[in-house]
């Protein structure tokens, strides 16, 4: 029986919910497969601040550390809006991120036809979307330094620095690269290298690693102007390559025309460690009110499962059993549409794992 270790980070809002709800199908799949899930929660984000009085506490750094991958929900709420940037919840999210050094978030967002009236687009212009964002996770402005609010001429000043240098880039570009090849082989790299020269640095670099692969066809586009091809033709997409503030924002963009924020997985790789964790956050207007839609984390598992762990089979049944679920017509409440079955967060997990066991034998 293989063992896996799982550092469960769940944080704050929704992020337990559907955390447990993703525990409930991996663990289901371990009973059926024959494999064991061993899981270790830790504290990160505001409960990591109120427990410990700070959003990234060491002994939150070594489990991960000693994991075989992470499973992480989502940071943030209103309790902690009031604290300054760099004592926030969030800043523990982007501090695991560069512990891990997990350069590489990889969005996939693809439209389900059973959900296809779910989006905010018309059926013809989503149909057949399927598309992965491959957002850089650990520089750019998040990062960059000087950062800071500052007083000059008695004035206050806010400052971030877009940085990136040649090696950052570069590595995750030729991961994009990577993954383009073994799908549809196109790439789109998104900028701003009109007025930016950190995105002059991104587009050289980008030219460069295409010579290394000559099959995938490459595209430039601005973000002003790929945030409005993403609704304009989002079925012509297939990998897009971008920064990080670049990349949160179009992933966002990306995941709704799928339906609802809460359909889009992750994953955050780099060359050592692996995290799982859903796009959306915390959401505190829907927490505590069990009708957090948990498919995003139950598919982020599903990734941890094919990239982390390299259960393919497992992976692919997971996936077709959440596709074959929102066939059968359970939906949450943000997917929801007339004549579909409303359920809460337990509701569809335990729909999820129904199908799981009806697809399995
Ligand atoms: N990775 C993370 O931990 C992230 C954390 N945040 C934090 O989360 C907090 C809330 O941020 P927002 O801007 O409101 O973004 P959000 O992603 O939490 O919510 C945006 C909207 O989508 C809905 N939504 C999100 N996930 C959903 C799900 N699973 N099921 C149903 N509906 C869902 C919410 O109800 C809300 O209306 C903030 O503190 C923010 O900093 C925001 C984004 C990512
Ligand atoms: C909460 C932020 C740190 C990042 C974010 O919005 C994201 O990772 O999607
Ligand atoms: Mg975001």
């Amino acid at each position: 029986m293989a063992l896996f270790k799982i550092a469960v980070l769940e944080g704050d809002g929704i992020g337990p919910e559907v955390v447990s709800a993703a525990l409930k199908v991996l663990y289901r799949i371990g009973e059926l497969a024959g494999h064991h899930f061993e899981t270790e929660k830790g504290l990160i984000g505001g409960s990591a601040i109120d427990e410990k009085g700070t959003p990234l506490p060491e002994e939150t750094i070594k489990l991960c550390l000693e994991a075989d991958a992470v499973l992480l929900g989502a940071v943030g709420g209103p309790k902690w809006d009031h604290l300054p940037t760099e004592e926030r919840p969030e800043r523990g999210l982007l501090g695991i991120r560069k512990a891990l050094d997990l350069y590489a978030n990889l969005r996939p967002a693809k439209v389900y036809e059973p959900l296809i009236e779910a989006s905010p687009l018309k059926r013809e212009v989503v149909r057949g979307t399927d598309m992965v964002v491959v957002r850089e996770l650990t520089g750019d402005v998040y990062y960059g330094e000087p950062r800071g609010i500052f007083t000059q001429d008695g004035k206050r000043v806010g400052i971030n620095t877009m940085r990136y240098t040649e090696d950052e880039i570069r590595r995750v570009v030729r991961k994009a690269f990577q993954i383009a090849n073994l799908r549809r082989k196109k790439l789109t790299s998104v900028d701003k290298s009109n007025v930016l020269e950190v995105s002059a640095l991104w587009r050289q670099i980008v030219e460069e690693e295409s010579k290394n692969f000559p099959e995938v066809e490459l595209e430039h586009l601005y973000v002003d102007n790929c945030a409005m091809q993403i609704v304009r033709r989002p079925s012509s997409f297939d990998v897009i390559v971008t920064g990080n503030i670049f990349g949160d924002i179009l992933s966002d963009e990306a995941a709704v025309i799928t339906g609802s924020l809460g359909m889009l997985p992750s994953a955050s790789l780099g060359d050592r460690y692996a995290l799982y964790e859903p796009v959306h956050g915390s959401a505190p207007d829907i927490a505590g009110k069990g009708v957090a839609n948990p498919i995003a984390t139950i598919l982020s598992v599903a990734l941890m499962l094919r990239y982390s762990f390299g259960l393919i089979r497992e992976a692919d049944l997971l996936e077709r059993a959440v596709e074959v679920t929102l066939e059968k017509g359970y939906r949450t409440p943000d997917i929801y549409t007339e004549g579909t079955i409303k359920v809460g967060t337990e509701g569809m997990t335990q729909a999820v794992i129904q199908t799981l066991e009806e697809l399995w034998s």
